[in-house]
């Protein structure tokens, strides 16, 4: 049994989450530590824990638990943070990575300079289960269903400084529609290519960015005829680009990708 785990903390557009290579570092119980070390006073403090591990069907492979130590599909800022940890750490010396998740693979491709990574752009994948829909009681909606691997569900809004989201966020998170929970956005039209969302996730509340919420967002905005197919999304945290591809229907995201620092923790 390891009694110390070295990890990295890292961010994308702040949406921050804590890294640890489970070759070197395995976890026995990684929604406990989740749970544990995402705490800001009595952990390391974070939105959750992401594990980066072998694939027998992709180059790395990608485990993603939120905060509240449950495990999501899929990560969007956090999958462009494993495209630098591995290019940066040498486990590899590949410009395009493939990433298994329990979203199904990823393709990486990341943006190097000077040897560091800035930015990666990662195909997505296809949207699934668009949905308009008219929420009912309390919060009268109209909002737009997507699942990017995890769920979301998309409002857009006049004026997003009039929205509470620490309020209307854990209540449409358990909205009763959403049996596995859902993570929410709120989104204002800037212009016809950039939009500002702010995000409520699904087992961690308000987070600075979200990537999968970003695609959603963007493809939401383009099936309400809102925007193009390619958009800016700019959330409290940064901004990151995302194009749906018409010929392949994919979504490309592109974006930032930060290292913090580097640490090691009791296990
Ligand atoms: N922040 C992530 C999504 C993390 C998972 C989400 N909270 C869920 O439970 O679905 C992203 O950047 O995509």
């Amino acid at each position: 049994m390891i009694n110390k785990i070295k990890f990295t903390k890292m961010h994308g557009a702040g949406n921050d989450y804590i890294y640890v290579d489970v070759t070197k570092y395995p976890i026995v119980a990684p929604e406990r530590k989740a749970i544990e070390w995402s705490k800001y006073h009595t952990g390391i403090g974070s939105d959750g824990l992401i594990l980066i591990g072998t694939s027998e069907i992709a180059d790395f492979s990608m485990r993603i638990f939120n905060a509240d130590g449950s495990e999501a599909m899929m990560c969007g800022n956090g999958s462009r943070c494993v495209g630098k940890y591995v290019y940066e750490y040498g486990l590899t010396h590949q410009t395009e990575i493939t990433l298994e998740t329990l979203a199904g693979i990823k393709v990486l491709k990341l943006n190097i300079e000077n040897s560091k990574v800035t930015s990666v752009t990662v195909d997505m994948g296809t949207p699934l289960e668009i949905e308009r829909i008219r929420l009912e009681g309390k919060y009268p909606l109209q909002s737009t269903r997507i699942s990017m691997g995890n769920p979301h569900l998309v409002t857009f809004v006049e004026d997003i400084t009039s929205i509470n989201l620490s309020e209307t966020g854990p209540e449409l998170e358990r909205y009763p529609l959403f049996p596995d929970r859902t993570n929410v956005e709120f989104a204002q039209i800037i212009d016809k290519d950039k939009i500002r969302m702010r995000v409520w996730e699904r087992g961690s509340g308000i987070t600075q960015a979200c990537g999968t919420g970003a695609c959603a967002t963007a493809v939401a905005a383009f099936e309400n005829g809102l925007t193009g197919r390619k958009c800016d999304i700019i959330m409290d945290g940064g901004t990151v680009t995302i194009e749906w591809e018409q010929a392949s229907g994919h979504i490309l995201m592109t974006g930032p990708a930060t290292k913090v620092f580097d640490g090691e923790i009791e296990n």
